[in-house]
Formats: structure tokens, C-alpha cells, sequence
């Protein structure tokens, strides 16, 4: 593709995502380049990565367009990507929309006149109002600036970049050190990440998927803070585990490698879509001791499993706002109301899979979100309400879990977040069932 090509692509890509506005981007993303089959490998990575650009600094974006009069439109906020993020010049800018069959339209005169007064301003500009400044929606601030005061600078600009691709290295079938060594020899390097005691980090992005380490079940992808959850839930080997919000699995792998295929786990979701994702995987990392339930409405399950598990995992569906940097979309798509919605459902979750904890049982309840709302107000709330719980402090969990270093923690719950920790921003809190 000529540099002007993939403007073009860019451009159209960034209008679908904008014509489904309620679907993710990555989601419209692939339709788009399969219905594209000419776009090679390495022109659909720079057309995505640029897409991306646009999408993670779409309200600073709209801002610059708005002071030089130029509507708010895919053409206009790649052209303000290309000059502000990417500092192409006038004379740039005018070569790639060089008009023809596969091209951009050229620049009319108010454009180039808009495009020359953006060249030399900055992305972030001091004259912003603060949530603007700092990247995020207006209803996000306080709610941010709640959790992470004076560090609320650093960890938006943290939640700005592309996340890094961790791995955990699979125990059913090697080490993390044999899991490394097995993708170097296919030239995947990777560092060790730095807590959890299973991560591996790849430095720059490798086709993982298609690697031979993937395929024989030695790694999975998983954040590193999403394996320090799984981590958390201090699952032995012969306990009875529940991951009652599992999805296709992620944490279910984790947890019953931790449990060393001896026990039960049971993976429980309402989406009968997500769990038939996870049989592959299961298989793949050699998990036999996981059994996978549909939740349907007026289901039993729960009725008939009180007080049966040793964990309870609810790895609650969320607001997603700790993965912004991995969805640089989602941050336009949430809003206030998703946040009253999901906060419901967390603690009607909570509620219905309270009862499934036997005494001195764990509940362990985690979110990929950065809400007060959907994380700390949600424990505190669901202790006044269930007595019979108490709380496990962040420390003495960790140390009853792993002899690895704990990561920087304050108070009793399990906080992550991109700037103090380089994961995606997690919450998690260990609560016990008075024995
Ligand atoms: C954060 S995702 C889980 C991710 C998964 N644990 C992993 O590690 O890959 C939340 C999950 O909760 C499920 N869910 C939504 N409502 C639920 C409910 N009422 N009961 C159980 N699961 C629910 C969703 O289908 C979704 O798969």
C-alpha cells in the first residue's frame, strides 16, 4: 500500500468504528480488514496502530479540531493524528490526501489553512480543560482522581500507551523458565515479569498465536495482573473452586494449574458463547479437573451448591476503565448509566454466590475496573450486608499464596494499576466465611 493508501484505510476504518458506536473497535476491526483480504500483514499493523492512535486520543483530537473550526469527522481527526501525534508537516499532510482512486481526497483550502494551524501545537495543550488534558470523559475524573490523588497525572498519561503483552507460562506443562526457553528457541524473546511468579513479557509483539510454545499449551496470554488474581484466590491442589464469571477460561487455567489438576473447579458463565471458548483451551493446557455450567435463568446450581467451595471467584463483569489503554475505544463508549447498571449486577452477583462458600471458604472478588463504585464501595457494602464475612487483608493473602515478592500494595485490597504497576488497573478483594 502507498502511504496514501493506508490514510485512506485509516480513515475508513476509524468510520466504521464510529457507524457501531456500542461495538468494540477490535471487534469492527476485524470485520473490516477480513472484508479486505488484500490489505498484507504488515500494512494492516500500521493501518490498526494509526486507527488506534486516533481512537486512544479522540477527545484531545476533537478539542484541536474544534478551535480551528474543522468538523469532527474521520478525515479531519486522522489529519490532526497525523500533525500532532505523528508531527507530519503541511507538506506532508498534502501528499498523503493526494486525491485519486485509492487516496484521500485533497485537502480543500480550509483544511490546509486548519492543518497549518495545528502544526507546531501540542497534543496535550495546557489550555485544555483538565479532563481533556488528561485524556479522559468528563464523568471519569473525580471518580479517578479518588483513586489515585496526586498520581492521577502520571496514571492517565500510563493508560495513553499501548499495554505490553504478558504470558503465563503454563506449570501443568513446563516452568516459566522452559516456557521461555521454548519460545526463544522460536525466537520469541521475553522477560520475566515483575510479580507474578508465572509472566513472561514480550518486549515487542511477536505472532505468539501461530508460535509451537502456543500451540503445545506451554503459555497462555494473560495479563500479569490478571494472573496475580488468579494468584490471589490461594487455590491448593484438591480444593473445590468455583470461577463463577469465567469467560472462556482465562483464570480458570491459572487457577487450576495452581491447583495442579488435583480438586475440583467448576467454570460457571451466563454466556454459553464465552464457555465454548474455553474447551479448546482447557484441552490445550492440559487442564482435566475443570468442568464448565451454564447459568440459566431460574438455574439451581446455586441453590444446590451452598456452602460446597473452598473459592469462590466472581470476576465480576465491569467497566472495563483498568484496560483503557488495551481499548483505547472504551474510554468514548462507557458511560455514567453503564456504571450505575454494572454496579448492580456486581452486587447481585455477589449476593447470589455468597452462599456457594463454605465456612473459613474464600469469596474472591475482582474487577478490571478503576471505579470506586465497582470495587471499594462494592466490598464495603457487601460486608455490611453479609456479616458472616470478613475480610482477608491484600498481605496475609499473598504470603499464604506464593513465597514471591507481593507487588506495592496499600490496605487490605489488591489495587494494580499501569503506572505503579504496569498492569492493566485490576481491584481485587479476599473476603472469608466465618468458620
Ligand atoms: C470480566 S469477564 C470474565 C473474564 C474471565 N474470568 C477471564 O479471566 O478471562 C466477566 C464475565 O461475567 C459474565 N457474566 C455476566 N453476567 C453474569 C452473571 N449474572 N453471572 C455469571 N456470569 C456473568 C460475562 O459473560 C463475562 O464472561
Amino acid at each position: 500500500m502507498t502511504p496514501s493508501a493506508r490514510i485512506a484505510a485509516v480513515i475508513a476504518l476509524v468510520a466504521d468504528v464510529d457507524a457501531t458506536p456500542r461495538r468494540p473497535a477490535d471487534a469492527t476491526a476485524n470485520d473490516f480488514f477480513r472484508g479486505r483480504r488484500y490489505i498484507g500483514s504488515g500494512d494492516r499493523r500500521a493501518v490498526a496502530e494509526r486507527a488506534w492512535g486516533v481512537l486512544r486520543q479522540r477527545l484531545r483530537l476533537n478539542w484541536h479540531l474544534q478551535q480551528v473550526g474543522l468538523p469532527l469527522e474521520p478525515r479531519h481527526l486522522v489529519m490532526a493524528h497525523l500533525v500532532l501525534a505523528e508531527g507530519w508537516t503541511l507538506d506532508g499532510v498534502d501528499q498523503g490526501y493526494a486525491g485519486g482512486r485509492f487516496n484521500p481526497p485533497p485537502l480543500d483550502p480550509g483544511e490546509r489553512r486548519a492543518v497549518a494551524a495545528l502544526a507546531g501545537r501540542q497534543l496535550a495543550s495546557s489550555d485544555m480543560p483538565e479532563a481533556i488534558r488528561l485524556n479522559l470523559p468528563d464523568w471519569a475524573l473525580e471518580p479517578f482522581r479518588i483513586r489515585f490523588g496526586t498520581e492521577l497525572a502520571a496514571e492517565a498519561e500510563a493508560m495513553d500507551s499501548a499495554a505490553p503483552l504478558d504470558l503465563r507460562a503454563n506449570l501443568l506443562r513446563t516452568t516459566r523458565e522452559g516456557a521461555a526457553a521454548a519460545l526463544a528457541a522460536e525466537g520469541i524473546p521475553t522477560e520475566v515479569t515483575p510479580w507474578s511468579p508465572w509472566g513472561l513479557r514480550m518486549p515487542d509483539r511477536r505472532p505468539i498465536l501461530a508460535s509451537k510454545a502456543f500451540a503445545d499449551g506451554l503459555v497462555e496470554i494473560q495479563d500479569e495482573g490478571s494472573q496475580l488474581i488468579a494468584l490471589l484466590t490461594g487455590a491448593k491442589p484438591g480444593m473445590r473452586v468455583a470461577d463463577y464469571c469465567a469467560g472462556a477460561a482465562g483464570k480458570t487455567l491459572a487457577v487450576a494449574a495452581t491447583m495442579g489438576n488435583k480438586g475440583r473447579i467448576v467454570a460457571c458463565d451466563v454466556s454459553n458463547t464465552r464457555l465454548e471458548g474455553a474447551v479448546k483451551r482447557l484441552r490445550r493446557a492440559g487442564v482435566d479437573n475443570a468442568e464448565r455450567h451454564l447459568l440459566e435463568p431460574g438455574d439451581r446450581w446455586v441453590k444446590r451448591r451452598a456452602g460446597q467451595f473452598d473459592r469462590v471467584l466472581v470476576d465480576a463483569p465491569c467497566t472495563g476503565t483498568g484496560t483503557w489503554r488495551r481499548n483505547p475505544d472504551a474510554r468514548l463508549r462507557t458511560t455514567p448509566r453503564d456504571v450505575r447498571e454494572l454496579a448492580d449486577k456486581q452486587r447481585e452477583i455477589l449476593d447470589t454466590t455468597a452462599p456457594l462458600v463454605g465456612k473459613g471458604g474464600r469469596l474472591i472478588y475482582a474487577t478490571c475496573s478503576l471505579l470506586p463504585e465497582e470495587n471499594v464501595a462494592q466490598v464495603d457494602n457487601f460486608l455490611v450486608r453479609h456479616p458472616e464475612f470478613e475480610t482477608v487483608p491484600f498481605l496475609q493473602a499473598w504470603q499464604e499464596a506464593t513465597d514471591s515478592p507481593p507487588p506495592p500494595v496499600e490496605g487490605n485490597w489488591m489495587q494494580l494499576s499501569p503506572h505503579r504497576h504496569g498492569t492493566d488497573g485490576f481491584f481485587a478483594a479476599v473476603l472469608q466465611r466465618r468458620a
